[in-house]
């Protein structure tokens, strides 16, 4: 089939890849002229693994225009995966969205109109109404919601748990059906109001179950039990899961913040107040600070002291910078006196305030030279092998916060650092 995708970010350049590597036809618009130019030279604007190898391996069925017309002249279908950021009031921003649609209205020959953006629930009766008044009465609508992690992107949209698909239309359903035909993964087809609300609750639920466990992490340093201990034993029980129980400095990244946010936004639109959610959203926001509290107690003060911060992406595999928590950790050390330096083999640090009053070192070693601490906020795998016997006698002071309790507590201990995890209190400190 021939596919336009609109938007060259994170979700629109997967999901063009992955569909030329099903053997589609796709032409990708973005409005950036530097991201398509860069595409059309064979680099990728972003990082995210094996995406490089799908868009060289695919080049043949791929093309990349800022021309909308261009994109969906003989297409079958148009993607829309524009950003949904959040609006001053914290609604979810659906400019974008509308934006494309508006640029569709010569596209008489579209069999269907698919987003897959993250969007409130009743956006798609309203690009429905939109489609309507441009004169694409007759084209479907879908709602077509991604799942897929930053990081692990290619891999979550080859291999999904499920594939939504959200129509009032059988046809619809069934054209984009065929579009994942090759695809494993459950097919659940349902309608557009549905398939929406379907996406932000995955998300809230992942941030719900992360709050959880970071809410259970701080009891456990007030009463002395190990989370890493607990949350392995409780995640046996399998109407539990172990997945997304990782206590540490809470949840970042472009799509946790903002949909939590407009879940919550579109509840009290509705004139309900999502007391659970806002609990969530209040513990994560909590956890990004309670590094800096730990630290002043740890150091007698922040006035002066050297902090490293180890990672600073929202997570590790990615260069995405976006709502991480390190930006908070950074601001707050910056606010009380602290000197930050900070490493991250792959984060595209942005030149403004906090990061542009933050030295960036070229090794985790560098950074943490001459520190009164280090904290680890993500958890690359580099961090595995640093020599930390080595490391310790140059540090001021050997205080380590590891905000993902991804080093062994007896072993940092052991070789003389002052180790601190988060919710590992019943362990040597
Ligand atoms: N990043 C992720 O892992 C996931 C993102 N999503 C959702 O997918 C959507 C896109 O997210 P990202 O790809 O991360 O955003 P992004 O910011 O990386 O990419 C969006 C792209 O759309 C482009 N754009 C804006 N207006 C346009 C227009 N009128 N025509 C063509 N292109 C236009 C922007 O220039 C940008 O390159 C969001 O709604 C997000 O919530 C959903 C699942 C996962
Ligand atoms: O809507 C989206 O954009 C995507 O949001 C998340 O994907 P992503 O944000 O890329 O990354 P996650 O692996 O979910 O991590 C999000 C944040 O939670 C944190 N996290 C994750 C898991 C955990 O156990 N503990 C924890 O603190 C991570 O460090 C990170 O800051 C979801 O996992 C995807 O299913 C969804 O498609």
């Amino acid at each position: 089939m021939r596919i336009a995708v609109f938007g060259a970010g994170y979700i629109g350049l997967v999901t063009a890849a992955c569909f030329a590597e099903l053997g589609h036809t796709v032409a990708v618009r973005d409005i950036r002229s530097e991201a398509v130019t860069a595409l059309r030279a064979g680099r990728t604007p972003i990082h995210e693994p094996g995406l490089d190898t799908l868009l060289t391996r695919n080049a043949d069925r791929l093309s990349y225009t800022i021309d909308a017309d261009e994109a969906v002249r003989g297409a079958e279908v148009a993607y829309i995966c524009v950003d949904t950021p959040p609006t001053a009031g914290g609604d979810a921003d659906l400019s974008r969205v509308f934006a494309v649609v508006r640029s569709l209205r010569d596209a008489t020959h579209l069999t269907a109109v698919v987003v897959k953006s993250t969007v409130p629930v009743g956006t798609g009766a309203r690009v429905r109404t939109a489609l309507d008044r441009v004169g694409l009465r007759h084209v479907g609508y879908a709602s077509n919601p991604e799942f897929t992690a930053e990081g692990t992107a290619v891999h979550d949209f080859l291999h999904p748990d499920r594939i939504v698909i959200g129509t009032w239309d059988e046809q619809t359903a069934a054209c984009v059906a065929d579009l994942h035909k090759d695809v494993p993964g459950t097919i659940v087809t349902l309608d557009v109001e549905s398939a929406e609300m379907v996406k932000l609750t995955a998300n809230a639920f992942l941030a719900t179950k992360i709050s959880f466990a970071n809410e259970i992490a701080n009891i456990c340093d007030l009463v002395g039990a190990d989370i890493v201990a607990v949350t392995r034993a409780v995640g046996l029980d399998q109407r539990i899961g172990p997945h997304f129980l990782k206590a540490g400095v809470g949840w970042g990244g472009s799509c946790f913040p903002k949909d939590t946010l407009a879940l919550k936004q579109m509840a009290r639109n509705a004139g309900h107040s999502p007391q659970l959610l806002d609990a969530v959203i209040e513990v994560n926001e909590l956890q990004h600070r309670r590094p800096v509290v730990r630290l002043r107690a740890a150091l007698g003060g922040l006035d002066g002291a050297r902090v490293a911060l180890l990672g600073t992406t929202f997570k590790p595999g990615t260069d995405d910078m976006r709502q991480a928590p390190s930006t908070v950790l950074a601001a707050r050390l910056l606010a009380e006196g602290a000197e930050v330096r900070c490493w991250d083999p792959l984060a595209k640090l942005p030149d403004t305030a906090p990061w542009s009053h933050v030295s960036r070192s070229p090794s985790p070693a560098h950074s943490m030279a001459e520190a009164d601490a280090a904290v680890i906020v993500t958890e690359w795998p580099e961090l595995l092998d640093v020599d930390w016997p080595v490391v310790r006698p140059t540090m001021r002071t050997p205080v380590i916060l590891d905000g993902r309790n991804l080093l062994d507590p007896a072993t940092m201990k052991g070789v003389g650092y002052h180790y601190l995890g988060v919710g590992r209190s019943r362990l040597p400190h």
